[in-house]
């Protein structure tokens, strides 16, 4: 699903993210990638978006190797690796509803389709009774599952959460890992950066820990393993 071969990321000003990264990830894991703030998660997950190319090495989504594609082709990738973000980022002027189909219209998808995804989705993150709210009007853990219903309406083979849970309370934080797990099952693959302790030692899943750049551990059923 995810190869990185030899990946190093060094920014303008000579600040080197990512040193001579390797790292495979297979098709249906759950990974969560932790390590010290500043260690190069965030590079990492916008190598894997094309928002950012590396330096050196080569990163192959699905079999296709993205360093290699034309910007144009870019909406394509876009379609399979879906986001989810800390901050939710929603168009607060449209209904939840209209968040989720405005992820499909960008992607062409049919009126039939929307009209026969948007409540399949908001179903599966418990949401079927807000559709015709607003943004504002939910808490912070329905504008979460909100968002991961629009991360997840295009059916994408990877979900990336970067710190999906960091503004929610620890019991609000759990319903969203519940629903993570759930897509995870049906099969999709889930890559979380996460500082949240407690959910990476409870969920004893694939951990992989960076540090100044470097991947420094790899465990199935790791733990989070710092202190905060
Ligand atoms: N656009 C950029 N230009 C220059 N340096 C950058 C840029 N983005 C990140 N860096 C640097 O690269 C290193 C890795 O940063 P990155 O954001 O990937 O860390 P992180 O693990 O995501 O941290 P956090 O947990 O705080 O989000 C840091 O030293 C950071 O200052």
């Amino acid at each position: 699903m995810i190869q990185l071969k030899n990946v190093t990321k060094v920014y303008n000003k000579g600040i080197q993210a990512l040193t001579n990264t390797n790292l495979t990830i297979e098709k249906g894991e759950f990974v969560f990638l932790v390590g010290p703030s500043g260690a190069g998660k965030s590079t990492f997950i916008k190598l894997l978006l094309k928002e950012e190319e590396p330096t050196e090495g080569n990163i192959i989504l699905d079999g296709q190797d993205i360093t290699k594609l034309s910007r144009r082709k870019i909406p394509y990738l876009r379609r399979n690796i879906s986001v989810v973000f800390q901050d939710f980022r929603l168009l607060p002027n449209k209904t939840v509803f209209e968040n989720i189909a405005f992820a499909m219209e960008v992607v062409e998808a049919s009126p039939k389709e929307i009209r026969r995804q948007v409540p399949m989705v908001l179903a599966m993150v418990n949401l079927s009774d807000k559709a015709k709210q607003y943004p504002h009007q939910l808490s912070g853990g329905e504008r979460q599952r909100v968002s991961i219903a629009r991360a997840i309406v295009n059916n994408p083979a990877l979900l990336i959460a970067d710190e999906p849970t960091g503004n929610l309370d620890p019991e609000t934080a759990w319903e969203i890992m519940k629903v993570l797990k759930q897509i995870n099952r049906r099969g999709t693959t889930i890559l979380m950066a996460t500082h949240a302790k407690d959910i990476v030692d409870t969920m004893q899943q694939r951990v992989v820990a960076l540090e100044k750049g470097r991947i420094v551990r790899d465990e199935h059923r790791g733990a989070y393993g710092y202190e905060d």
